[in-house]
């Protein structure tokens, strides 16, 4: 069965925030939005804004969801979420390190295979 992982491209001041994957040991370094598994009795909004708030500790609203999908191993499949800071400074719980991407930046981090089909709709959104 297929399982639903959601991602947050919170944007904030023509930036959006990435964080630094710490496990598995296959994807330490790389990129990611943050986010997790959608658990089966919740929405995929409400998985995002709890996944936020335990990952980042801060509240979010989803402004939309990106166009597109992308598969994630052949196990799970992310959609990603633009969304706007509620409540709170996000502060890593789970990562090592975030930063804040402007367009120029984009491309600067290692980002995990299944965000970049993403980042041309980013792209766009912090044009
Ligand atoms: N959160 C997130 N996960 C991603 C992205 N891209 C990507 O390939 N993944 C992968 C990494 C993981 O294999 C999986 C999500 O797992 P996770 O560890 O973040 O999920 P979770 O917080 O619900 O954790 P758990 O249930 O495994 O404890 O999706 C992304 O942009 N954000």
């Amino acid at each position: 069965m297929t399982r639903l992982v959601v991602g947050a491209a919170i944007i904030r001041d023509d930036r959006v925030l990435a964080a630094r994957r710490v496990t598995p040991p296959s994807a330490a370094g790389r990129w990611e939005f943050p986010g997790g598994k959608v658990e089966p009795w919740e929405s995929t909004e409400e998985a995002i804004v709890r996944e936020i708030q335990e990952e980042l500790g801060c509240a979010i609203t989803v402004d939309h969801w990106l166009e597109g999908e992308a598969k994630i191993a052949n196990t799970h499949v992310l959609i990603v979420a633009r969304a706007t800071l509620a409540d709170g400074e996000p502060t890593p719980a789970e990562h090592d390190l975030i930063r804040w991407l402007s367009l120029a930046e984009l491309d600067d981090v290692p980002w995990l295979d299944s965000d970049l089909p993403f980042l041309p709709e980013l792209r766009a959104i912090l044009a």
